[in-house]
């Protein structure tokens, strides 16, 4: 399993780089990477596993973020009624951004992230809808529309895949500058 030492942190090049496309049919390895990023995901929501295993909770995990540059992330965003099914949950493998809004979209609370170990305040600017384009670990192509806060998540993820981080979107004179036309997702 999937445990906060092989999430790699800042200062790590990976990071920083553009992640290479898988390859289908999946390997053997790629495989259990995507299935060991989602078990993650599925670990860190739950309270006593988290606790047990010291796990920071996430909605989101790349492969680039456990060292591997590969265009691949799990995405797991919980419905708000636990006992409903997750409102997203897939591994995106080689995402496109095919097309979005003009109209921005940011969390009220801010973004952190797993690779980042310190509280960075200010809205991060994304795009409020998208419409993305990926494949499933079964290689079947996928495209979806998603808006506000699961919009939110797979554009964090997404970034990782090229190197970018939650940071760079934020305005470094005034970090919670807003447009009018900004929707501010709670
Ligand atoms: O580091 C990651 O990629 C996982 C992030 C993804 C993320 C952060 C902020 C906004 C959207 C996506 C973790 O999920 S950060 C921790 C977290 C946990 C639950 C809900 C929101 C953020
Ligand atoms: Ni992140």
């Amino acid at each position: 399993m999937i445990k906060m030492r092989d999430i790699i942190r800042e200062g790590n090049h990976t990071l920083r780089a553009e992640a290479k496309q898988v390859k289908f049919p999946l390997s053997e390895a790629d495989q259990k990477l995507a299935n060991d990023m989602m078990e993650y995901l599925e670990n860190s929501q739950d309270p006593e596993l988290a606790k047990k295993y010291g796990l920071r909770a996430g909605v989101g995990l790349a492969a680039p973020q456990v060292d591997v540059s590969e265009q691949m992330a799990a995405v797991l965003v919980p419905s708000e009624n636990e006992d409903d099914d997750p409102v997203f949950k897939d591994v995106i493998i080689n995402p496109v951004i095919v097309s979005h809004s003009v109209q921005p979209g940011a969390l009220t609370e801010g973004e952190g992230c797993l690779s980042v170990d310190r509280d960075i305040a200010g809205y991060v600017i994304r795009h409020d809808r998208i419409t993305l384009r990926y494949y499933n670990m079964a290689g079947e192509q996928k495209k979806i529309r998603l808006k506000n806060y699961p919009a939110i998540v797979c554009q964090h993820e997404i970034d990782h895949l090229h190197g970018i981080l939650f940071y760079d979107h934020i305005n470094g004179d005034n970090p919670f500058a807003a447009d009018d036309d900004l929707v501010l997702i709670s």
